[in-house]
């Protein structure tokens, strides 16, 4: 298995002109001469790409180039009007890493990284009319190009072959661990439902105890963590499937559907003599200073999978439970909700339970809901304070993911405050006792335990906004027992 993880950096500039990135623009506003590639426009390398790329290097524990260049890449598509991809080639800024990444049982494996280098993205095509859902029988082809040019890190493994059956799991730790470490360099979001960090699985199979590698097919573009793990166990069987029918696998790029599970044939994959690639010379080659990169290496933060051991031990749970937290995309949040003030355990159970049901829900990641770390902070101090019970605090909860504004707000337009009015509350209390006087009598004789029954009569007759701690002692007190 060998795995290509293509990421767009978050710089505010293309890398090789100074046309914007930001997303959501009208078609093609975000364009120049040099990302069209009209003829005249040079490019010029844009400086915190470079240093993105070199942080990322590092961080993957890469040798950094003491020169390197960029190549042209030469294919025919209208998605890149020069008719070819700025890339790297033979010479990227890194290479020879290795990242850790650990799987569920909490075993650490390493996966090798072969290189790291720089290139830009492409236009996006969006195909239309003719026969649906059929690219090539589209009748019109729509081009923006205003990703064209946007700094792309493409980050290589070397071929992973110990994992065996695991593979699968393996690629999904992989790229999750990847995702953190970018996330944590801070140099893109790398939002996968948006595209901004996507991979690309190659994969082949071989006969056990021989050296040489079977034929490869390569699985375009997976664009989330749960396809990456079912495309390549998907292909795994495929090629199983071929080999054991006697056929021959072809080497051909594929497409995965996520709708079904399974992948597609998409194009027979070019060998690299197709892209006729050469060095580009109307860009300077880059030759990073040692000075510069020691002063990225010790400025690098503390990487993921170390401050998950640190929060592991600071939280008290274990591997398994941490292991959920990442998978739910929550240490960020949780972290955050405990800066902004919340106890760790009140952080993690509004981020694991609640929160993460919603983003489950509405399938999207817990980042993306309408919520801050700072409103579940309120909400966990007004619980604090007595003025929530969990109930209450649910529903503000909900409040404020309905846009119905900050925790404060939606107890105020809710009304939603637990009563804590004593005299209210007495009353209330009396009333129950009233109502039940067999449930009285028992408590009275000793029965301790019956109180359950009048503080639920007492819960409900205050719609569930009283504390049921202070309703169980008032109901004692009444009664004349001890608690
Ligand atoms: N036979 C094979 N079976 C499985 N993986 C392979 C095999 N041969 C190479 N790989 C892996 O496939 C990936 C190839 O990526 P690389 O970027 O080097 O080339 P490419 O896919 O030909 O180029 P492009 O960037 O144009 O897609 C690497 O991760 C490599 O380890
Ligand atoms: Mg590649
Ligand atoms: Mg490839």
């Amino acid at each position: 298995m060998g795995l290509e993880v293509h990421v767009e950096l978050g710089t505010k500039t293309k890398m090789f002109c100074c046309c914007s990135t930001s997303l959501g623009a009208e078609p093609n506003s975000q364009t120049c001469p040099t990302c069209l590639g009209l003829p005249g426009s040079l490019p010029v390398v844009n400086a915190t790409g470079v240093e993105s790329a070199i942080k990322i290097g590092l961080a993957l524990n890469c040798e950094i180039a003491e020169w390197c260049r960029f190549a042209r890449k030469n294919y025919f598509y209208p998605d890149m009007p020069k008719n070819f991809q700025t890339s790297q080639y033979d010479e990227p800024i890194a290479f020879n890493g290795y990242l850790d990444v650990a799987l569920e049982d909490g075993e650490i494996f390493r996966v090798e990284i072969e290189r790291a280098h720089m290139e830009e993205d492409t236009g996006k095509s969006t195909h239309i009319g003719g026969a649906t859902g059929r690219i090539h029988g589209a009748s019109h082809s729509l081009l923006d190009y205003n990703r064209a040019g946007i700094p792309l890190i493409e980050i290589v493994t070397k071929p992973i072959v110990g994992a065996g059956a695991r593979a699968p799991e393996v690629a999904k730790a992989y790229v999750t661990e990847l995702r953190e470490l970018i996330r944590a360099l801070g140099v893109s979001e790398a939002r996968m439902e948006m595209g901004q960090m996507r991979c690309d699985v190659n994969l082949s199979l071989r006969p056990n105890g021989t050296e040489t590698f079977g034929t490869r097919s390569e699985t375009k573009n997976v664009n989330s963590l749960r396809s990456v793990e079912r495309a390549v166990r998907f292909e795994i069987q495929r090629h199983a499937a071929v080999l054991d029918s006697g056929g021959t696998v072809v080497q051909e790029t594929r497409h995965f559907n996520e709708d079904t599970g399974s992948t597609t044939s998409g194009r027979i994959k070019e060998e690299a003599e197709d892209y006729r690639y050469f060095p580009e010379p109307d860009l300077v080659p880059i030759a990073p200073e040692r000075a510069w990169v020691e002063e990225l290496r010790a400025a690098l933060p503390e990487l993921p999978r170390v401050r998950r051991q640190r929060l592991k031990a600071e939280w008290g749970i274990s591997d398994h439970e941490m292991q959920s937290v990442l998978n739910a995309g929550a240490i960020d949040p949780i972290v955050a909700t405990i800066d902004a003030g919340a106890p760790a355990d009140q952080a993690r159970k509004w981020w694991m339970g609640e929160l993460a049901r919603r983003a489950n829900e509405d399938d999207v990641e817990l980042s993306a809901l309408p919520i801050t770390p700072e409103q579940v902070a309120r909400v966990c101090a007004l619980v604090a304070e007595g003025s929530l019970n969990d109930k209450l605090a649910r529903q503000v909860i909900e409040g404020v993911l309905a846009g119905e504004g900050d925790p404060d707000q939606v107890v105020d337009k809710r009304g939603l405050a637990v009563v804590s009015d004593e005299g209210a509350l007495g009353a209330a209390v009396d009333e129950a006792i009233a109502a039940n006087p067999g449930v009285a009598d028992k408590i009275r004789g000793g029965k301790v335990a019956a109180a359950g029954a009048l503080v639920g009569a007492v819960m409900k007759a205050t719609r569930g906004q009283a504390d049921a701690a202070r309703v169980r002692e008032l109901i004692l007190e009444k009664l004349g027992v001890q608690g």
